[in-house]
């Protein structure tokens, strides 16, 4: 059985043609390795971005970047509203032997606003819970998040990322290692929250999911390799062409 992301919705982007995020000239990478080279894109508003192409090709570095966890060499990057994003790493990027249960890991998205460790309002504790519950997974609040299954651990930091309540959304691979039942109602839960005014940028390796995206920006060695609608970029021969050695 196949489950395909949602069917994609019209993208509100598409007719006001508004960034949330523009890229010009922008490099950026680690020290002594330079990763993205030259960026010029948009992230448009109101939608979902899928970010696509082979492994090393620089997807994780421009979330970075677009967090601000990593500062460009070069370049400039506009953010078309002054709220912080909300960015969900890959699960790897998150040590597994915190003494968290899924609720503390959830709460943890609040900080931002409240600061660590400081006693949350009734507001924190009902965003937490929502994001609990269109995860799925309210039932595992009380249970430490080490000693959940790589899937539910998925989950509770997408939870976190959501319990942030920011207007841009990133997340690196956030449906890896989910069973289809997962997969769906993490799509499902992007196209919502698109309608709720939140912008997503996901990096991903599954194709459903980057055709069911609003836009897709193709990297390929650090440089764009193509922007814009799914539907026309993701051809079969692009793809090929992507996974090809330069
Ligand atoms: N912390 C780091 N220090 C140095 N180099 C890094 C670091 N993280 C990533 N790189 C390098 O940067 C390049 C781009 O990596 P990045 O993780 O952005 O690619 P990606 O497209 O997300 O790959 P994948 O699909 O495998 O997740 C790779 O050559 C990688 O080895």
């Amino acid at each position: 059985m196949k489950i395909m992301f949602k069917k994609q919705t019209p993208c509100p982007a598409a007719t006001e043609s508004t960034s949330r995020v523009r890229l010009t000239g922008l490099s950026a990478g680690y020290s002594g390795r330079p990763v993205l080279q030259q960026l010029d894109a948009d992230i448009p508003a109101l939608a979902i971005t899928a970010l696509v192409g082979p492994n090393g090709s620089g997807k994780s570095t421009l979330l970075g970047v677009l967090s601000g966890v990593i500062q460009p060499t070069s370049g400039t990057v506009r953010h078309g509203s002054s709220r912080p994003p909300a960015f969900v790493p890959q699960r790897g990027a998150i040590g597994d032997a915190l003494p968290l249960t899924v609720r503390q890991a959830v709460e943890m998205g609040r900080w931002g606003d409240r600061g660590p460790w400081r006693r949350l309002t009734r507001r924190d504790g009902a965003a937490v819970d929502t994001a609990l519950e269109r995860l799925g997974i309210t039932d595992l609040a009380p249970r430490q998040l080490g000693e959940l299954s790589g899937g539910q651990r998925q989950r509770a930091l997408i939870a976190q990322g959501l319990a942030q309540e920011s207007d841009l959304l990133l997340l690196d691979e956030p449906t890896t290692g989910l069973d289809p039942e997962a997969r769906e109602r993490i799509g499902g839960l992007l196209a919502d929250l698109v309608a709720d005014g939140v912008t997503v940028v996901h990096a991903t390796h599954d194709l459903d999911a980057a055709r069911s995206a609003h836009a897709c920006l193709l990297l390929r060695e650090g440089r764009v390799a193509g922007q814009g609608e799914p539907g026309r970029l993701l051809t079969p021969s692009a793809l090929t062409g992507m996974w090809q050695p330069a």
